[in-house]
């Protein structure tokens, strides 16, 4: 009977809610199954600072450690947010946690069913099939973990603050490598954003892209885009993408936009891999929804639940080799929601359930 061995770190305000009902369908797969789940739970984030003073307490990285998977909600929120920033959960916790495992390979499916196209803000016309694509983000470098990253005061009395944009070659090669799979595995069809015309990380990124997709990939379409172009045409054409690969803060907005003009934030899953390997030999990683805490609907439930399930989907398939099992999930959730449950965040038009309807919803199509 295999064991899956993972650690759940819920997190803040709606992360506990929408965890809730990741790990019943989990369970409930895994009674099908016949597989055993052996998770531990660990505080992370606000949840971390309010118990153990920390928002990434040393006895949840060991337990992290300890497991082959992370299954994370998500972190921070306003009771946290006069705390000096880097003692705020967001970079506090999630941003080490990324760190220390190198988890430098982001993947974010943006997904919209061709009969949830209501659901999103674009014309049905423009995507009368719905979306299929996919985000590849890159998680530990660029702007978020650049030095040095520091406010001063200066002689003049003014202040200053200053963040850092940093990429080596080779944190570009390893990222696109996951691009390359990814786009090999789909339409053979892979576009880098990035903005090549004002900065010198883009001019690197563009020329190691185009010297390691000519030697590695040549199968493949390769095509470039300037970020602020990228933004409009996601919104005027998403379908014209298959696979895009860009840094990180780019990937982190394009991320959001993909996601609601597919449907919703809280559709949008996603899986964080690296190069270290789990005690099954395959990919450790860590697996989360691309949203946040969302304090403005948490305590009512309501939240969607949809992409924490189908970021355990994610695990099962990265992370455990459940190929089957995952695919089984995001079937339940696809003929859940296009069969006519659905949370407020998507319901348009149709009467919206909260998170635990949603979830049995989806247990009862598996
Ligand atoms: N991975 C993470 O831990 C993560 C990601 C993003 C934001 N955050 C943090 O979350 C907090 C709130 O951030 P924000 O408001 O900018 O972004 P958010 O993603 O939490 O919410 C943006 C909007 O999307 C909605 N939304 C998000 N997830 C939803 C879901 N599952 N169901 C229905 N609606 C959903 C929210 O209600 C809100 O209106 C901040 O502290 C931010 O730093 C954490
Ligand atoms: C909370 C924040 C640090 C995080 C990021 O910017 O990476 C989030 O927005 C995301 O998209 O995962
Ligand atoms: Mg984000």
């Amino acid at each position: 009977m295999p064991t899956l061995k993972f650690a759940v770190l819920a997190g803040d305000y709606i992360g506990p809610e929408v965890m809730t009902e990741a790990l019943r369908v989990l369970a409930h797969v895994a009674r099908q199954e016949n597989l055993t789940l052996a998770y531990t739970a660990a505080d992370v984030g606000g949840a971390g600072i309010d118990r153990h003073g920390k928002a990434l307490p040393e006895s949840t990285l060991k337990i992290c450690a300890e497991h082959d998977a992370i299954l994370f909600g998500s972190v921070g929120g306003p009771k946290w947010e006069k705390l000096p920033p880097h003692e705020q959960p967001e970079r506090a916790a999630l941003l080490p946690l990324r760190k220390h495992f190198t988890l430098f390979a982001n993947i974010r499916p943006g997904l919209l069913y061709r009969e949830l196209t209501e659901a999103s803000p674009l014309k049905t016309s423009r995507i009368p099939d719905g979306i299929d694509i996919v985000c590849i983000r890159e998680l530990t470098g660029g702007v978020y973990f650049g030095q040095p990253k520091q406010t001063t005061t200066l002689p003049d009395g003014d202040v200053q603050a200053v963040d850092t944009m940093v990429y080596r070659r080779s944190e570009i090669e390893r990222i696109l490598a996951v691009a390359i799979t990814t786009a090999r595995a789909r339409k053979k069809k892979l576009c880098s954003i990035d903005k090549a015309n004002v900065l010198e990380t883009s001019v690197l990124w563009r020329k190691t892209v185009n010297a390691y997709v000519a030697h590695h990939a040549p199968d493949l379409e390769l095509s470039h885009m300037y970020v602020d172009n990228a933004a409009m045409q996601l919104a005027r054409n998403p379908n014209q993408f298959d696979v895009f690969v860009t840094e990180n803060m780019f990937g982190d907005i394009l991320s959001d936009e993909m996601a609601v003009i597919c449907g919703s934030l809280g559709m949008l899953s996603s899986a964080s891999l690296g190069a270290s390997k789990n005690s099954l030999g395959l990919p450790f990683g860590l697996y989360e929804p691309a949203g946040g805490t969302a304090p403005d609907i948490a305590g009512k439930g309501i939240a969607n639940p949809c992409a924490q399930i189908l970021s355990a989907a994610l695990m099962l398939r990265f992370s455990f080799g459940l190929e089957k099992i995952a695919t089984r999930i995001e079937a339940a959730v696809r003929k859940a929601v296009t069969s006519g449950t659905r949370t407020s965040d998507i319901a348009f038009g149709t009467d919206a359930v909260g998170t635990k309807a949603m979830a049995d919803a989806i247990i009862a199509q598996l």
